[in-house]
């Protein structure tokens, strides 16, 4: 099984003190809001937050509902339901983590405990049921509550339950995540054997889907062909992302920090250093690309209305309109990185067409009959969906505007051709956007000729309105000021009136949009989503660039170009992120005026495209041609000097002496692979604290990613298997401990240190942690035990047969790591996890007879002080360990 099949213990604490525990209360009562569904009223003030004084959100904003009558978002007889579920609040959600160890316990809890005792506290008009599985999602694993968080709190009745979300939540067997949000990854339709690309991953639920995924079908100990590179641009929500996932217990993960429209693909055929087509066939590729791409992008978010009620009072049509661009171009390098014959969905939390459809609709026009969007009508049929919208309007700056046409000339470089439906617009842009690099060219001649970064087309005169409409009563005028423009447009011939109300004039476009999905929250008591699944049927075209360029802004086009190179596999391979241009980057892409940067930063944007991260990228690009020659010898000490700053090198362990060591005291079988599936963060192999395991199929990536000259920009990889240990009396023969993350990859393979408890033993060791050898009920069990080589060991539960003499492993077996002492055995797990253990075996085996706690009393467990304290230290340590790792090795901190 080894990653992803079992989670580790002590390995989750970590995880749990970098999240809130979605389940308890809130710790900002400010943001709390009473759960009457509507919270418009402020008159109303729950009782639930003594001496605090409540401020309501606003659920209103008449703009937004203006825009999705007329978008046609749901029909005019659905209106009023559409808008009263959207002001309620999300009932929760959770998934059940298949690779917990005990998701069937936990999932027949659900199913024949908790959904009949909490069968009167079915409360509203919108179901009948308190908790049900959703329908929809595969093996009653994910799980719909008909309560808000709130409610759970505030209802005695659901104390039990409410106790055991937490605990669960916890200790990582269920993770809460909104019941939408699970759907992208399931029509990804992932394999085992599948290299996927998560290109906008934070912070990780989906990605944790498709880990799951991944690791499906593996035996103990075997690893997948498959692997999941994860990626986000920011750094902060890459630790999140690195904390979640964490969980899984996966070698098969790697987790990057780019910005997703520049990805790299690692082409070797791009490197300074010639590569031999040996070399190149020894690697099995020369090129980066991916069996399925998850594009689930930065979104307006209007979708989660229900969760973020202060959306509410920030919606503006503007910041879908910003947004388009940047979502076109992530989904583009998706497209470019994907496989032909791959799969890519993509998705937002997004109602808005400009974000959804229009994107699609250009991911068509561009890839120009090289990709399909699939008809999945027939997949998850159980899923209340909608289908895509063929007809929308753009909105900007007070006016509807049905077709690019009618776009003011100096909106041109913001209002983009590819946001309307039609693409026939897109031959007579050639000749308006002349007139926009007109304004651009006068514009960079006021600044003294030099490009401006990355910025979309903009004249001086936007840039004005743009920084007056600061106040609200200058976005008035400034509204004014486009519609007189349209009406010159119009009048001069140059476009015509086609502004809302003249539905003759309504533009269709002629792709299958409808083959899209959108969910809206009156159809399943859900948030909203959209989703687009995407096949590559054939590499992109040449043409493909030209094509686009006609949407384009001259950034963007050279941009094109180079997807496309890379996408002649093989032949025409120019190379990675395209860093003679500057990114387009959210908040450039952003630019419409009413949205500011607290709203791109609420977006996950921050971090994109500063000028500090452009004068990295141009660096990284230059160290990292460099750094080929050097594989894997003094690079360690490059990239943190020079590529990638402020991030850990990824250095392959290839300490020859330490890993004989570790592989005999531990008995690990030859069959086990080490050598080249070991890696480290630290570049110096006399203080590596942490060793890492990796699959195959990372460890290949890794090939590619050293000799194209380190593109990646890894912030977290593999799995924890070893720790260097501290042991106070230094007695152990042994450097390394076995981490508990990495224990039942390793579990099958070991053949010393290791023995089998009964029941009663196991409890007792998670009950008290230190038992002295004598201690223990099987006086076998303990003579063996004192028997062992001083330092870490594995004690597995023989359920209760009394099997000291015979450790047998599979699939189910139970197993934690200790420490055997001068005197005694000790656990390294962490007290939540032996509590949480201890309680499945008594619903798996009844409760033991009598109460141990007694029997400590009585003095039947006695434990020697002195040691016990060494042991206390040791445990201690591995704790500090653990977290400490959080900062130093897998933390990004640039
Ligand atoms: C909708 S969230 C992703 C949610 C995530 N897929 C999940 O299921 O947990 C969008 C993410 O995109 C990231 N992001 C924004 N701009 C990006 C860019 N240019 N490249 C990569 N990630 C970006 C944000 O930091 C944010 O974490």
């Amino acid at each position: 099984m080894g990653g992803g099949q079992k989670r580790g213990r002590t390995q989750r604490r970590h995880f749990k003190q970098n999240r809130d525990n979605v389940w308890k209360h809130n710790s900002n009562p400010k943001k709390t809001r009473p759960d009457d569904g509507t919270n418009n009223d402020p008159n109303s003030n729950p009782d639930s937050i003594p001496n605090q004084k409540w401020e309501p959100f606003i659920s209103q904003n008449p703009g937004f509902e203006e825009y999705y009558k007329v978008q046609c978002i749901v029909s005019t007889e659905e209106w009023e339901e559409f808008m009263s579920l959207l002001r309620k609040p999300l009932p929760a959600a959770f998934r059940i983590n298949s690779s917990a160890q005990f998701y069937q316990d936990v999932r027949m809890q659900l199913e024949n405990d908790f959904m009949k005792s909490l069968e009167a506290e079915a409360n509203n008009e919108h179901e009948s049921e308190a908790i049900r599985p959703l329908p929809w999602y595969p093996d009653n694993l994910a799980w719909h509550l008909n309560f808000s968080r709130m409610q759970l709190r505030k209802n005695q009745t659901l104390e039990r339950f409410h106790e055991f979300l937490k605990q669960e939540n916890e200790v990582g067997n269920i993770t809460r995540q909104e019941a939408v949000s699970m759907v992208p990854p399931l029509f990804l339709d992932v394999l085992p054997h599948h290299h996927v690309l998560d290109m906008c991953a934070a912070p990780g639920s989906k990605t944790f889907q498709l880990l799951e995924i991944i690791h499906q079908t593996k035996e103990p100990g075997l690893l997948p062909d498959g692997l999941v590179i994860a990626n986000d641009v920011d750094v902060q929500r890459c630790n999140l992302l690195i904390h979640q996932t964490k969980r899984m217990c996966s070698a098969n993960l790697i987790v990057t920090n780019h910005e997703a429209q520049y990805f790299p693909s690692c082409s070797l055929n791009k490197c300074s250093v010639e590569i031999s087509e040996e070399e190149k066939g020894e690697l099995g590729k020369s090129v980066l690309q991916f069996d399925r791409v998850l594009c689930d992008v930065p979104c307006s978010g209007d979708g989660t209305l229900r969760k973020a009620p202060d959306i509410w009072r920030k919606w503006n049509a503007g910041m879908g309109n910003g947004l388009h661009r940047l979502q076109v171009e992530i989904a583009m390098r998706g497209i470019t990185l994907l496989k032909v014959g791959g799969r890519m969905v993509y998705s937002t939390c997004s109602m808005n067409p400009v974000e959804n459809e229009a994107v699609v609709a250009e991911i068509l026009r561009r890839s120009k009959g090289t990709v399909e969007l699939l008809d999945v009508s027939s997949e998850l049929p159980q899923l209340v969906r909608r289908q895509g919208l063929k007809t929308w309007k753009i909105r900007d700056r007070g006016l509807w505007l049905a077709s690019y046409k009618i776009v003011p000339k100096y909106r041109r470089g913001v209002i983009l051709p590819s946001m309307f439906p039609s693409d026939e617009n897109c031959d007579e842009v050639e000749v308006s956007n002349d007139g926009a690099q007109e304004d651009l060219m006068a514009l960079d001649s006021n600044i003294g000729g030099e490009s401006i970064s990355g910025t979309i087309t903009q004249p001086s005169s936007e840039i004005e309105n743009e920084k007056n409409s600061e106040n609200l009563e200058n976005i008035g005028t400034s509204a004014d000021d486009d519609k007189a423009a349209v009406q010159t447009e119009a009048s001069n011939g140059s476009a015509s009136a086609e502004a809302i109300g003249d539905d003759s004039k309504v533009e269709v476009s002629r792709f299958p949009l409808e083959r899209c999905m959108r969910i809206v929250p009156h159809d399943q008591n859900s948030g909203a989503f959209f989703i687009a699944v995407l096949q590559k049927t054939s590499p992109l075209k040449e043409d493909y660039k030209n094509q686009s360029s006609k949407n384009i802004c001259k950034i963007s086009r050279n941009m094109s170009k180079n997807l496309l190179d890379e996408d002649q596999s093989g032949t025409k391979l120019s190379g990675d992120v395209p860093h003679d241009q500057e990114p387009v980057t959210t908040e450039q892409a952003s630019d419409d005026s009413k949205m500011d940067k607290n709203q791109l930063a609420a977006l996950g944007s921050k971090d994109v495209g500063s000028e500090d991260n452009k004068e990295k990228e141009k660096e990284e690009c230059d160290n990292g041609e460099k750094g080929h020659a050097e594989l894997n010898g003094s690079k360690g000490r490059l990239q943190t000097q020079g590529k990638w700053k402020g991030v850990d090198p990824v250095l392959f362990f290839k300490d020859e002496a330490t890993i004989n060591s570790i592989r005999s005291f531990y008995g690990i079988s030859e069959s086990f692979p080490l050598e080249g599936h070991l890696v480290t963060r630290n570049h110096d192999a006399n203080h590596v604290k942490r060793i890492y395991y990796v699959s195959k199929s990372v460890h290949d990536i890794l090939q590619l990613n050293f000799q194209a000259g380190q593109k990646l920009k890894i912030t977290s990889l593999g799995l924890k298997v070893f720790e260097r240990q501290g042991s106070k009396d230094g007695t152990s023969p042994c450097f390394f401990r076995l981490s508990s993350e990495g224990l039942p990859l390793l579990l099958p393979y070991i053949s010393k240190q290791i023995l089998s408890a009964s029941l009663a033993d196991f409890r007792h060791l998670l009950q008290y942690r230190t038992i002295k050898f004598a201690d223990f009920v099987d006086a076998k069990f303990g003579e063996k035990a004192s028997e062992l080589m001083p330092g870490c060991c594995v004690v597995i539960l023989g359920e209760g047969k009394g099997s000291a003499d015979k450790v047998e492993v599979d699939a189910s077996t139970i197993a934690i790591v200790c420490w055997k002492g001068r005197t005694n055995l000790c656990i390294m797990v962490s007290e939540l996890d032996g509590k949480e253990l201890l309680e499945r075996l008594s619903a798996r085996f009844g409760r033991e007879k009598g109460s141990a706690r007694e029997e400590e009393k009585n003095g039947d467990l006695v434990i020697d002080t002195v040691e016990n304290q060494e042991l206390g230290e040791l445990n201690e340590e591995a704790k500090d360990i653990d977290e400490s790792k959080a900062v130093s090795e897998e933390t990004v901190t640039s």
